[in-house]
């Protein structure tokens, strides 16, 4: 017997999401110990969970979505990976949807175990990030996952940082390396639901190259995009208008540093939204 179909997809739950919130961002929880305010009596993990909980209380209610960065948390082990959990699980009960940052890639039964591992069970999130760079055919587990949880995955396809040119823009037959990675993505979101503008499979653009993203959001139109490198790595909201739709759905902008780190959390999530919502207004 077929699986029961999900309630609604991750593309309908972001938009309505963005809708209440007024605008399309995300809040980076990237929990650092040398960097959070209390130390909880030496204890790293408490620390860091304690902080990234007073987080997900400052930004409930003002922005759609939290991404939760798996290193900041795993790097702890099983306490750190319990920890994720929980915050994972405060999140979704804010109402915030959540983004894993795992950005897992493997082959075969290890990618269906990756996929499984964050759509169902304990750490559980709205969507995960993922690698491409094993092929097409290890992001389908994902995909498949997603589909059938009504989450999302996102795909690594341009990345923010300085070294995303070393690999994603190298040139091939079919094209720059990241425009090849787009097509694929682009294929795997065919037959969208009726009524659905956007697929299962997302794609991660960074916003440090607004020229770039893009050109990379007119080859993935069935694709939201999650876009980092605004706040601490410089990259501008009023440079991506291009990358939403008219209704100010299609992308979402996330920042951590700026925002977790500012003297106050929820202010530093009112401006992203604000932020958030003036490119897409102008998109
Ligand atoms: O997948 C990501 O989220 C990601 C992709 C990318 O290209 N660049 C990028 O910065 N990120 C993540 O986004 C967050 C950026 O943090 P801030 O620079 O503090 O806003 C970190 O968790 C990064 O790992």
């Amino acid at each position: 017997m077929a699986a029961p179909a999900p309630a609604s997809s991750f593309a309908t739950r972001l938009a309505a999401a963005v809708d209440r919130r007024g605008g399309a961002a995300c809040v980076g929880l990237d929990p650092v110990l040398e960097k959070v305010p209390h130390r909880n009596g030496g204890d790293p993990v408490a620390a860091i969970e304690a902080f990234s909980l007073r987080v997900v209380e400052a930004v409930a209610g003002l922005v759609p979505a939290v991404k939760l960065q798996m290193a900041c948390f795993e790097r702890y082990g099983s306490r750190g990976v319990a920890a994720a959990e929980r915050v994972l699980g405060a999140a979704g009960e804010a109402e915030l949807l959540t983004i894993a940052d795992a950005k897992r890639g493997d082959i075969g039964v290890s990618a269906a175990h990756y996929a499984a591992a964050f759509t169902a069970g304990p750490l559980a999130a709205d969507a995960v990030t993922v690698s491409p760079y094993l092929g097409f055919d290890t992001l389908v587990p994902f995909r498949e996952a997603a589909a059938a949880a009504g989450t999302g995955v996102f795909v690594l396809v341009r990345t923010s940082n300085p070294g995303g040119d070393d690999l994603q823009s190298l040139r091939t037959p079919g094209g720059g390396v990241a425009e090849v990675v787009a097509a694929g993505i682009e294929r795997m979101n065919g037959g969208l639901q009726a009524g659905e503008a956007y697929g299962p499979v997302g794609a991660v653009v960074g916003a440090t190259r607004p020229a770039v993203a893009e050109a990379l959001r007119v080859r993935m139109p069935r694709s939201i995009l999650l876009v980092p490198g605004i706040g601490a790595q410089g990259g501008d909201p009023a440079a991506l208008s291009a990358l939403f739709d008219a209704r100010g759905h299609g992308a979402l902008l996330t920042a951590s540093r700026s925002v977790i780190y500012a003297e106050d959390p929820a202010e530093g999530a009112r401006r992203l939204v604000a932020a958030a919502a003036q490119a897409a207004d102008r998109g």
